[in-house]
């Protein structure tokens, strides 16, 4: 199976993660986390105080550790103990970040979507390693995957992934450089069966979908991320202020 949690070969569970009908390459773990854990982060997520959110049009956004500066900078500083662990030594189990700069995630984006809310379709861009590690909580979810047109704008659509809660979806190489991906604002995902859905034969559960619908329901996403940039101004001002 394609399970994360305990594999016993970690390369041959990254291979059978691999959805073979999109550009390369998208891998997606069902069950990465189990539900306990997510029910955590969740509660985590949504208990956050005021100050820690950026509150967007379309969904609702929380920065760790810090915002990038204007160039892309990230001021060293440790992911916080409970976006790390267990779920970085998890994705480094199965070597996710084998051939990142760091050799791991620095930075993580979480975001919230109520029903109806979504992503336009974008890129991740330059600023990061291009690989982004997603761990999906609360409720699922689709991702669509586009081709970028002349001008770098959203072209046809090329596949669809659903996330379920509590699995991993990694996304990289041409997946991450040449094309684009995004959430429709919409207050339920329909049209779900495997001619539609990339990731169908990976699922975890199938069953929950054999309406071919369901309802948008709060949704987070932790979206893990290498910034090639780090500054240790951070540390030295600490130091300097210790003299
Ligand atoms: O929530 C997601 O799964 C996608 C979010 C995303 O594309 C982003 O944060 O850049
Ligand atoms: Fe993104």
């Amino acid at each position: 199976m394609a399970s994360a949690e305990a594999p016993e070969n970690p390369h041959a569970s990254f291979a059978m993660a691999c959805i073979l009908s999109l550009p390369r390459t998208a891998y997606y773990f069902p069950s990465f986390i189990n539900p306990a854990l997510e029910s955590r982060l969740l509660e985590k997520i949504l208990s956050a105080p005021k100050p820690r959110w950026t509150t967007l049009s379309r969904r609702r956004l929380q920065t760790y550790p810090s915002r990038l500066t204007g160039t892309n900078t990230l001021i060293a500083e440790p992911l916080p103990t409970w976006l790390l662990d267990p779920i970085v030594a998890r994705m480094q189990g199965v070597g996710i970040w084998a051939e990142s700069p760091h050799r791991g995630p620095n930075h993580c984006l979480v975001n919230v979507y109520e029903p109806g809310q979504g992503i336009m379709p974008h890129e991740d861009g330059a600023a990061y390693w291009p690989l982004v590690a997603t761990v999906s909580l609360g409720a699922p979810i689709v991702l669509d995957i586009f081709e970028k047109d002349a001008g770098g704008g959203r072209g046809k659509l090329v596949g669809r992934i659903l996330q379920e809660p509590g699995s991993l979806l990694v996304t990289t190489d041409d997946l991450y450089k040449e094309h684009l991906h995004g959430i429709a604002e919409v207050t339920s995902d329909e049209d779900l069966g495997s001619p539609t859905i990339a990731n169908w034969n990976l699922l975890g559960s199938p069953q929950d979908f054999e309406t071919g619908r369901y309802d948008r329901q709060t949704r987070a996403s932790l979206t893990y991320r290498d910034v090639l940039k780090v500054s240790n101004i951070g540390n030295s001002l600490k130091l300097f202020g210790k003299r």
